[in-house]
């Protein structure tokens, strides 16, 4: 599947030879991969889980910073075992699709190309209900990309987002000095993020360490900065928020601030919106402890169901 995007002026003409031989960032060949185009012609590996009947629901997944769509399987499948049609792609500069690893220009490029692939599943599944998934950065990819399209989304699941910064590591002083940096020297390291704050799962700890898509290195200067413009934006249109939306937070979150969900909690005025605590979890609740992930689970496919 490839889906050429808008591309302002060359749109249109026959692949040339480098486009049959483009391929991924560890050298399979997109041609035989599913994938779209981005509008600034970047290949991105895409996932879908096809339910065996006629789908009842759309259902689109947003990974988190540094992984890759590859690691929603076991809660994709669950929902496409409801009829539902699952999909995701992997976002620029992260897993099988192109870009410099966990770089991004504008964070605005995640949602466009989040749109681009849901308009395309809109085409093919014209009038049904879309929902979407996000966990950690790709919750506040979730919400940005809601936030664009007030109506046209049955419901918002997030699993432990990005909505307000961890306060010990971000001081005025610290975000000043962030954005000096990013002007002198955007491509240093901030440092990167600690796999023992993934989960309290050693296996799933494991997992994460030795899963060659997910990227191990350090935050950059100029990608902490794209974040925390997000969290500035995201600040702004919370009050403004009305779509339906479910909240899952572990309690020990050390990565994403548990107080972004009771903010966004607190000061969305949604009528339909859940907030769920699970207590002394960790960041990853899908790759929780079993109790927890199980739960989590259960809480997705009932939100989702009640709601198709
Ligand atoms: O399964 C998985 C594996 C990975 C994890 C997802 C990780 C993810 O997306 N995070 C967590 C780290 C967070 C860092 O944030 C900042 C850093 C510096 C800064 F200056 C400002 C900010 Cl805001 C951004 C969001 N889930």
């Amino acid at each position: 599947v490839s889906i050429q995007g808008q591309l302002g002026g060359l749109g249109g003409e026959m692949p040339s030879e480098e486009c049959a031989d483009r391929v991924t960032p560890q050298g399979s060949l997109y041609r035989e991969l599913p994938h779209i185009i981005n509008t600034d012609g970047q290949y991105l590996f895409c996932r879908y889980w096809s339910p065996k009947t006629k789908p009842r629901a759309l259902v689109m997944i947003m990974h988190g910073a540094g992984e890759h769509s590859g690691r929603y399987n076991e809660l994709a499948e669950l929902i496409m075992n409801e009829s539902i049609f699952v999909f995701a792609h992997d976002h620029v500069g992260h897993g099988q699709s192109e870009g410099n690893r966990m770089v991004i220009s504008n964070f605005q490029v995640y949602i466009r190309d989040c749109l681009q692939h849901i308009d395309h599943m809109k085409e093919k599944y014209p009038g049904l209900n879309i929902f979407l998934i996000g966990h950690s950065m790709g919750g506040a990819i979730a919400i940005l990309t809601a936030n664009e399209r007030p109506n046209d989304f049955a419901g918002v699941m997030l699993i432990a987002p990005l909505i307000t910064l961890q306060p010990e590591t971000s001081t005025p002083t610290k975000v000043f000095l962030a954005r000096l940096l990013n002007y002198v020297l955007p491509n240093i390291g901030l440092g990167s993020i600690d796999p023992n704050f993934i989960s309290r799962s050693e296996e799933e700890v494991k997992n994460y360490i030795n899963d060659p898509l997910n990227y191990h290195g350090s935050v950059k200067v100029s990608f902490a900065v794209q974040l925390l413009n997000t969290v500035a934006r995201i600040e702004e249109i919370l009050p403004k928020i009305t779509w339906p939306f479910l909240l899952l937070h572990g309690e020990a979150d050390k990565l994403c601030d548990i107080n972004g969900s009771y903010h966004m909690y607190d000061t969305a005025p949604s009528k339909d919106r859940t907030l769920k605590v699970y207590t002394s979890a960790y960041h990853v609740l899908h790759k929780e402890l079993p109790q927890v992930t199980s739960e989590v689970f259960t809480e997705i496919q009932k939100w989702i169901v009640k709601r198709l």
